[in-house]
């Protein structure tokens, strides 16, 4: 499959073959969807792979402006593939296994686009990180998420112990991580975990990615960084960033076209320039 994009020059990108997931482009808005329904979209080194080539492909495809990843059946993910999990030997393997999902993760994380997860049934374990890795999180009611590695023995290990307590603090993370409890979408929501719930997540993140659109495509790539980038730093390292990026983003051909439509009186139409 390929998608071509005629113009100055013409652009062949070559979207593999998935068996784990389906890749699909509409307006804008890259839709992924783990499809390993019998297995509630359990995260097999298989599919953690595919993951890793379809972010490769986002990356790549200029149509993208917003990526969703959700999943087919009742589960978004039902966490690592617990069958694989057993059959690992040694803590060696078993650190390369979580390295495997943590690279992939910071891939997807690494996006310089806007993701979100609509999260349409069961979040748990790995399922849970790879949503906590997208920048937003949408869930349908009767979505349930959790991080219940430590009830079988292991830790959280795509993420979840570092990504979560940045999120929503320290204390309330660790209650998630001690408990390993499945929390409803509400509570989801009160926690800061989700950013928005309805009756169908993959709609409100379509509705929301709408939203996100109207916005130009460079400067919510550069505010991403921004935040991104500035996590690990101090305040002073950090709004040093802001500023360079405030001044990159200056220098776009949208900046001019934001604030000439605002003089105007009229509707931006942003090129991504
Ligand atoms: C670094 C990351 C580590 C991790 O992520 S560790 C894994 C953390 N996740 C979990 O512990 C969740 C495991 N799954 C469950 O607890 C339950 O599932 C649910 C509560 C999500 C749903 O329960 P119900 O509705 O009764 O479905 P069902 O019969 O348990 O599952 C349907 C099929 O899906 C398989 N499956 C579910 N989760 C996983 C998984 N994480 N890895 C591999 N397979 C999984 C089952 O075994 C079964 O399959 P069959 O029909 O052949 O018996």
């Amino acid at each position: 499959m390929a998608h071509e994009h005629e113009g100055e020059h013409e652009f062949i990108l070559e979207i593999p073959e998935f068996e784990h997931l389906s890749y699909e482009v509409e307006e804008g808005i890259a839709l992924v969807t783990l499809r390993r329904p019998e297995a509630l979209n359990a995260l097999s080194q298989d599919l953690l792979q595919e993951l890793a080539e379809v972010t490769e492909v986002i990356h790549q495809d200029p149509e993208v402006r917003v990526a969703i990843f959700t999943g087919e059946g009742k589960a978004f993910a039902a966490g690592a593939d617990l069958k694989e999990i057993a059959a690992l030997k040694d803590p060696f393997m078993a650190r390369e296994y979580a390295l495997l999902g943590q690279q992939v993760f910071a891939e997807i994380a690494a996006l310089p686009l806007p993701t979100i997860a609509a999260i349409n049934g069961y979040a748990l374990g790995g399922g849970l990180e790879l949503a906590l890795a997208c920048d937003l999180r949408v869930a349908s009611r009767e979505a349930k998420l959790g991080l219940p590695e430590v009830g079988l023995g292991l830790i959280p290990g795509f993420g979840g112990t570092q990504r979560l307590p940045r999120l929503i603090g320290r204390g309330r993370a660790l209650d998630l991580i001690f408990t390993g409890r499945h929390v409803s979408a509400e509570e989801a929501l009160s926690l800061g975990l989700v950013n928005r719930v309805g009756e169908d997540a993959l709609e409100e993140a379509k509705k929301l990615a709408r939203k996100i659109m109207k916005n130009a495509p460079i400067a919510l790539a550069l505010a991403k960084e921004s935040v991104v980038r500035g996590e690990g730093l101090d305040l002073a390292e950090a709004l040093e960033i802001e500023a360079d990026l405030f001044g990159y983003a200056s220098a776009t051909e949208d900046m001019k076209e934001g604030v000439r439509a605002f003089l105007e009186k009229r509707a931006p139409n942003f090129k991504g320039e």
